[in-house]
């Protein structure tokens, strides 16, 4: 039976690695009644980490899309990786979220990568809901994580559930908006919850809490205000419509609290989910382009969720499997149904999509109606020539949604089949793995005529070389990771550039006038067109626009790929019946090569943001070693006895620090280390690089 729209949840849990969201989800997954068995993280036997690798190392690789049912809700659950080589897995998965449940843990509270995924949610205008895990652990404290949430995210955590004790002391919840104790029976592994009074030394606790939330709510609201004044408390249904409208603003965080590991607290995050967490119906319509504008038609166009829209869907990740590759697909609007052909309008190909599954994780359930409403994600098998981050819609409505924008690889290595017959198995190998994977790249150098793949950092190609021979039982050699550098433009420079060519009686022009100049954007490559219309037909510019485009991303004088720049096309000189796809193609490469070499090259870098944390005794051996790569220390905080230095810090500086640190600090300290931004490079490296 297809879920009504308004009971739909597509929800991600996000946070910091090792907090706690694979076991959390686990939970979900059992309670929720998608698997019968509990699985441990520690033995390897989750539910969503099932690939093999994910096994070996105990974290989440690739992300898992699981549908399962809570009460009278259906929720599309993604678990999501949490180290930072795998941001995109978490950056796509928020693309096509309504809600995320993040997860902190009560030790170790903000972590850096609850920093960046927290500012990822909020550029996506993800509503939240956040979970404080952990609390049996030593040194949990759920006021400290709330106020670092305060301070460090910026966030307004609103409590609904509070710790009756901590540590090993760590007995059970108090449901605040009830007043109720909860406790959870280990034995049913969380599922027989005894509901109790508040335990006379919590009273006053938990009272204090409970003003503080209704003081909230009623600030937010006039009526509540007054109703609050009358009667001195608000009403359930009350403080419940007040925190989904202000949650769905992004305006508060209803949070929670417990320990999936010892099974306490998990069924109240899933009534919030249900609560206060948005349908599809309340997030804002989908917007695309459309990539064949007709005379009048509007390039921009907006899709509401509803069944009786034109269809428009994206692939947000693409799994390799046995025997088809498995696309998962977002429905943002119309019907999505089996047996039918599509279009992708990225290639302008058609795309079979011959059956659609829900997933349990590595099971899958096949849908039997046979069509996916507006609003819901399954899995499609079918399409063939498809990328992460394309539509899929009608050929008599194309809509081009926007692409998933992932950041730009930052590290890249040279590998090479150990038997030089298995080249072309390890190229189809390569352009399978960077399908599903869209931060990792493949190519040739044709100078050295090397393959070099690249990635987000050191683990990230160690896993890829791994899934090399696992996957594709290919053994390669590879050689010493290196920075994948960028170029960009320092000044403004305009070219234009004419295709002219006649044989055989018959003449071929065309000439494309371009200007490229330095912009700050999250497209590496933006390309806008001044041509005032009808200069030449609507399919024609797009062939303008994608040469330009294609010509840019091939690299910039250096042979790096561009980025931080703008391409405006200012005109176009077209001849009817003389101005061909080829002609305008071969004009818009060479005037973009053209206008690149009148501008100044600029040589860009990757820095990293770094975070080391380690017990304070080893700080100044730490800080010593950073000052010596250059590394701009910019915070350093004291937790507990540990200190965590936050610093910026140039890539090409970092190679090999994971064993250089256990060295530095007995193994003690701990660090992670992700992309902030490409920065230009020191003269030197670019004064070499020109020879
Ligand atoms: N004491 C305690 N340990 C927990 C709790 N929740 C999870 N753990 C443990 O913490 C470790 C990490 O848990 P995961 O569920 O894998 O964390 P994750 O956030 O999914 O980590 P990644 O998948 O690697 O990103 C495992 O050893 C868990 O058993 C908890 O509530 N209390």
């Amino acid at each position: 039976m297809p879920v009504p729209i308004e009971k739909l949840r597509n929800i991600g849990i996000v946070a910091h690695i090792d907090a706690g969201k694979t076991t959390t989800t686990e939970r979900i997954l059992f309670y929720a009644g998608a698997i019968h068995k509990m699985g441990n993280v520690d033995d390897g036997t989750t539910e969503t980490d099932f690939d093999p690798e994910e096994a070996k190392r105990g974290i989440t690789i690739y992300s898992a899309a699981v549908t399962c049912k809570w009460k009278e809700c259906t929720i599309n659950l993604i678990d999501t990786p949490g180290h930072v080589d795998f941001t995109a897995e978490v950056e796509r998965s928020l693309r096509v979220l309504d809600g995320a449940v993040v997860v902190f843990s009560a030790v170790e509270g903000v972590e850096a990568q609850s920093e960046t995924v927290w500012r990822q949610a909020d550029r996506y205008h993800v509503p939240r809901l956040c979970f404080i895990n952990k609390m049996d652990r030593i040194g949990a404290s759920f006021e400290r994580v709330l106020e670092q949430m305060r301070k460090r995210l910026n966030a307004k955590p609103v409590p609904l559930t509070i710790p009756i004790g901590a540590e090993h002391g760590f007995k059970g919840i108090i449901d605040l908006v009830r007043r109720k104790a909860l406790y959870f029976d280990s034995a049913s592994q969380g599922r027989t919850i005894t509901e109790t009074e508040i335990p006379e030394d919590y009273v006053e606790i938990a009272e204090t809490w409970r003003s503080q939330l209704i003081d909230i709510i009623a600030e937010r609201d006039d009526a509540a205000m007054e109703q609050f004044f009358a009667e001195g408390d608000l009403p359930e249904e009350t403080i419940f419509r007040i925190l989904r409208q202000a949650t769905l603003a992004g305006e508060l965080q209803p949070t929670f609290t417990g320990t999936s590991l010892h099974y306490v607290g998990v069924q109240p995050i899933l009534d919030g989910v249900n609560r206060f967490l948005p349908s599809p119906l309340d997030v804002p319509p989908v917007t695309g382009i459309n990539p064949r504008p007709k005379k009048n038609e509007p390039t921009e166009l907006v899709r509401k969720p509803k069944n009786d829209e034109p269809l428009a869907a994206l692939i947000f990740k693409i799994v390799a499997d046995k025997h088809a590759d498995l696309c998962f697909v977002r429905v943002y609007s119309g019907v999505l149904k089996s047996g039918t052909r599509l279009l992708n309008p990225r290639t302008g190909k058609k795309e079979f999509c011959s059956q659609m599954w829900h997933i349990q994780a590595d099971a899958r359930e096949k849908i039997e109606t046979d069509f996916v409403e507006a609003g819901d994600i399954c899995g499609v098998i079918g399409p063939k020539d498809v990328v992460t981050g394309d539509t899929l819609c009608e050929q008599q409505h194309p809509i081009l949604l926007e692409s998933i924008a992932f950041p730009e690889t930052v590290i890249s290595m040279a590998v090479e089949p150990e038997t030089s017959g298995d080249r072309k198995k390890l190229e189809d190998a390569l352009s399978r793995l960077a399908r599903q994977d869209p931060t990792f790249k493949a190519k040739i150098n044709e100078e050295t005529g090397q393959t070099i793949i690249s990635g987000m950092g050191e683990l990230h190609l160690e896993i890829l070389k791994e899934r090399l021979q696992r996957d594709f039982n290919l053994n390669v050699r590879v050689h010493k990771p290196r920075v994948s550098y960028r170029e960009t433009v320092k000044n403004k420079a305009e070219a234009e550039e004419t295709f002219q060519r006649s044989t055989g009686g018959e003449n071929t022009f065309a000439s494309v006038r371009v200007r490229v100049e330095p912009f700050d954007s999250e497209q590496p490559i933006t390309v806008i067109s001044l041509l005032p219309p009808e200069t030449l037909p609507g399919e024609l510019e797009m062939v303008v626009r994608e040469a330009v485009k294609e010509s840019a991303q091939s690299g910039g004088i250096l042979g790096y790929p561009l980025i931080k720049t703008k391409i405006t096309i200012l005109g176009v000189g077209y001849r009817p019946g003389e101005t061909t796809e080829e002609s305008l193609r071969a004009a818009a490469t060479h005037a973009v090569q053209s206008a690149l070499t009148k501008a100044d090259i600029g040589l860009l870098e990757p820095i990293m943001k770094l975070e080391v944390v380690t017990p304070s005794e080893f700080v100044g051996n730490i800080q010593g070693d950073l000052n010596q790569r250059h590394a701009k220390i910019f915070a350093s905080e004291h937790r507990e006895h540990l200190t965590a230095l936050q610093a910026e810090v140039s890539l090409a500086r970092m190679f090999g620090y994971s064993s250089h640190v256990r060295s530095l600090s007995q193994g003690r300290a701990s660090f992670s280390m992700e992309p902030l931004k490409y920065d230009l490079a020191p003269q030197s490296v670019l004064n070499e690089m020109l020879g």
